[in-house]
């Protein structure tokens, strides 16, 4: 069981490799930029928000736990069903209803908005005071992020604290893999293991499809969440992409090479293909579990997809992003859907025709070029290095106006 400085300690080595915990600014299309002559300051993000991004590194607000209750979830079956729209058109700002939340609306493209919304990625967590008080009382990652209770106030503690305009599902990319037979562990210092990684055909063939009854948790507090947040805030779901989620479980872990799944590639393609379409079938699946338990909005992590060359990426993790997104846009099309890839700056054009409503940019990406290279049918989200969080209210404030001027 992690104790608080192992956790500490997996965090700061995590972070270090991959350092996450960012401000995300969610820009709806530039054709729906705030109208010019609107307040500087609110038309690109409101006092509020400033000060909340600021104050998350030292924030103590007490979360109170939230009890059941039943959930108005939009379930994908009863969605209306048609085929994709631009990010721009009539029909789809006729479709969406101004009760909706601003994040949703964004990520659709929606016209007219009073301003951009945001929200951070890794947004609960370790730099709260109240989540490590509650780490202490429960050490156990999966225990935190399996258990319903925990999870619905962890997921509300940044909430509470900073009103951000998402709220994303403290759970991890990691988490659906008991579900389809492999089982998992975190540990305090090797981040995540996975007991045997898959590597052999036979293993493949031995993956289960995904088991909702053994996640169960996650509908549970995507549920309550939705419930509890009652229309203030876009709730979000997300997922690892095909192949993040293989880099973990073929390496067995934490990899900073790449080795074995990257001489799959040349020494083994019909098993890791068939891991990916495996895997990709089961995303699609939780995703569409999500959004039948509350979710509105889904982000798809092709963390690690930035670690192949994009021509590679392109045969290796694409496909089955595309064969996600399809299945998505058809079961329920009204949900928009990000996807982000740490390092991306070499991929964006490439990302555009996987069908996502919404690319994530990261710090290394200048927002404007991303907007030239992306062109104007897709949103973008991003990009405030997080080390500004730890820098003067102004200064962050200053870097957040730069990005949207
Ligand atoms: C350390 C780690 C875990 N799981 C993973 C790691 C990184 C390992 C590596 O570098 O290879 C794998 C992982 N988990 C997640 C991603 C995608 C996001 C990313 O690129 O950072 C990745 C790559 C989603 C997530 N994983 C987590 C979130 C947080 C949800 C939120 O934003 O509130 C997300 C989106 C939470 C998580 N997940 C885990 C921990 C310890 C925590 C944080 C809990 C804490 O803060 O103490 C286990």
């Amino acid at each position: 069981m992690p104790g608080p400085s192992p956790l500490a300690h997996e965090a700061t080595r995590a972070r270090r490799r991959n350092p996450h915990q960012q401000l995300l600014l969610l820009h709806p299309n530039p054709n729906s930029r705030p109208q010019a002559g609107l307040d500087k300051q609110n038309s690109h993000l409101s006092p509020r928000r400033e000060v909340a991004a600021t104050a998350m590194i030292s924030a103590t607000a007490t979360a109170a736990f939230l009890a059941a209750a039943p959930a108005s979830s939009s379930s994908c079956t009863t969605h209306r069903r048609r085929s994709r729209l631009p990010a721009i058109s009539a029909s789809l700002a006729t479709a969406s209803s101004t009760e909706e939340p601003l994040l949703v609306r964004a990520a659709r493209g929606e016209d007219g908005l009073p301003r951009p919304p945001a929200w951070m990625m890794r947004q609960a967590g370790r730099y709260m005071a109240e989540y490590q008080a509650l780490a202490k009382r429960h050490p156990s990652f999966r225990e935190r992020s399996e258990t319903t209770d925990l999870i619905v106030e962890i997921t509300l503690q940044p909430w509470r604290a900073f009103a951000p305009d998402g709220v994303i599902l403290f759970s991890d990319i990691l988490t659906p893999l008991p579900a389809i037979g492999v089982p998992f562990d975190i540990s305090d210092s090797k981040g995540p293991v996975i007991q045997s990684p898959v590597r052999s055909e036979e293993q493949v063939r031995e993956l289960t499809p995904i088991d909702f009854e053994k996640l169960r948790f996650v509908g549970e507090s995507l549920k309550i969440l939705r419930s509890e947040i009652d229309g203030q805030a876009a709730l979000l779901g997300f997922v690892g992409a095909p192949w993040t989620i293989a880099t973990y479980v073929v390496e067995g872990g934490m990899t900073n090479t790449y080795t074995n799944i990257k001489s799959m590639c040349h020494t083994a393609p019909n098993v890791l293909r068939g891991l990916l379409s495996h895997l990709a079938d089961a995303i699609s699946e939780y995703i569409i579990y999500q959004v039948n338990s509350g979710a509105q909005c889904i982000q798809i992590f092709d963390s690690w997809g930035g670690q192949l060359p994009p021509h590679v990426w392109e045969q290796w993790s694409k496909p089955y992003i595309k064969q996600i997104v399809n299945k998505i846009k058809i079961e329920c099309p009204n949900v928009p859907l990000v996807l982000y890839i740490n390092g991306n700056g070499g991929f964006l054009e490439r990302m555009t025709d996987t069908g996502v409503d919404v690319i994530g940019l990261d710090w290394t990406v200048d927002m404007a070029d991303g907007r030239r290279r992306l062109g104007n049918k897709i949103s973008v989200q991003g990009n405030v290095d997080p080390a500004f969080l730890f820098s003067p209210l102004p200064v962050l404030t200053d870097e957040i106006h730069s990005i949207y001027p």
